[in-house]
């Protein structure tokens, strides 16, 4: 029978490789982002990053860890960062074992909410089709060649990889939510890219760094964020604050119909959502822009989400956005609140 103290030490021992498997996934990251200007940030985001993926901190933490583990090692011959489906392939075709341990360890991920991924020959089908949020501002933004982006609030990094297939040169990706730290960790394990990375941070995180290092980046995204915070206008000054003079911020959220300054505070949920706090008009949302800083400002697209663009699938199998729509009347959420339509806005940082 093993002693206590034998049984502590494996017990010590599994926790400092699952640290290690962790950190194994950031390492290449910090080092790239010592060679920029926000150089500053290396310490301060890593010591966060630690102490936000604590283990006891989150109850599936430690089971998402041991799926990264078993993840095999196959070679990343072919990258796929320029194409919808986001994905690496190796020369040699992986074996039935490898194929099976692979698609298992991605499945104790659920749910993939953003996507498509294809990974050696396993297409995650996520209950987003990212591609078409892709499509919609690719073409809109200033080049991406040689720029250094962060994107807040980014989910599980999609955004990320599209940016380095247009030759961002450094992307950073800032999500609260570990789960999708950990999807980001089990795609770029495959992928192997080093200037990219997704940390366990929030918009509240970046008053403290823009401190250390502000003014650092040259592209900023925030998407399907702003509706999520109480404060829009803080939102967007911490935003505006990260970006160099003349960086780009590319805000995508939900908008209201409608050609007056207007709010939509909805009373309880919004399409079932807890956490919307409020839709602005395009109006009023141009003005919370200008008065955070921001000048230039464009609308790009405006479209209505679709249910072929947000839906469940094998990879999401809980309710989506057909469930949140009236029935009768699918320009109408089950509150009856407008359905959801979202809006691409670029501005500049003027100050
Ligand atoms: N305070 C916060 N700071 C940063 N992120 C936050 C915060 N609160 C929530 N989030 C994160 O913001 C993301 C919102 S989804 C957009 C994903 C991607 N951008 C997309 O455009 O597909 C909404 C949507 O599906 O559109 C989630 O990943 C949250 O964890």
């Amino acid at each position: 029978m093993r002693s206590g103290s034998t049984r502590e030490c494996a017990g010590a021992e599994a926790g400092a490789n699952a640290r290690h498997a962790l950190w194994e996934g950031f390492a290449p990251f910090f080092e790239c982002l010592r060679t920029t200007p926000a150089a500053g940030w290396a310490g301060p985001l890593s010591r966060l990053t630690q102490e936000r993926l604590q283990p006891a901190r989150h109850g599936d933490l430690p089971g998402w860890i041991a799926a990264l583990e078993r993840l095999p090692r196959l070679a990343a011959d072919h990258l796929m960062l320029e194409t919808p489906c986001v994905g690496v392939a190796a020369d040699t075709a992986p074996s039935s074992a490898q194929a099976a341990q692979l698609r298992e360890a991605l499945e104790a991920l659920h749910p993939w909410r953003k996507g498509p991924f294809c990974l050696h020959g396993i297409e995650i089908d996520a209950e987003w089709r990212s591609d078409r949020k892709w499509d919609r501002l690719a073409d809109a933004v200033a080049p991406l060649t040689g720029r250094r982006v962060l994107d807040v609030g980014c989910g599980n990094g999609y955004y990320g990889f599209r940016a380095l297939g247009a030759g961002a040169k450094l992307v950073l990706g800032i999500d609260p939510t570990p789960r999708f730290v950990l999807q980001f960790l089990a795609v770029n394990r495959l992928i192997g890219a080093e200037c990219c990375a997704v940390l366990p941070l929030a918009d509240d995180d970046l008053p403290a760094l823009t401190d250390l290092a502000g003014h650092c980046f040259d592209t900023l995204f925030s998407m399907g964020v702003l509706y999520h915070r109480r404060d829009a206008l803080a939102h967007l000054e911490r935003l505006r604050r990260c970006l160099r003079h003349d960086g780009e911020l590319v805000l995508e959220t939900l908008v209201l119909e409608g050609t007056q300054e207007q709010l939509l505070i909805p009373k309880d949920r919004y399409a079932r959502m807890r956490n919307v706090h409020a839709i602005p008009t395009i109006a009023l949302l141009t003005r919370w822009l200008q008065t955070a800083g921001f000048s230039n400002i464009r609308v790009v697209d405006i479209a209505r989400t679709t249910t072929e663009e947000q839906r469940a699938t094998p990879w999401m199998r809980f309710q989506s956005l057909a469930d949140f729509l009236d029935p009768q009347d699918p320009l109408r959420t089950v509150e009856g609140y407008p359905a959801p339509r979202r809006a691409i806005l670029i501005g500049t940082r003027s100050g």
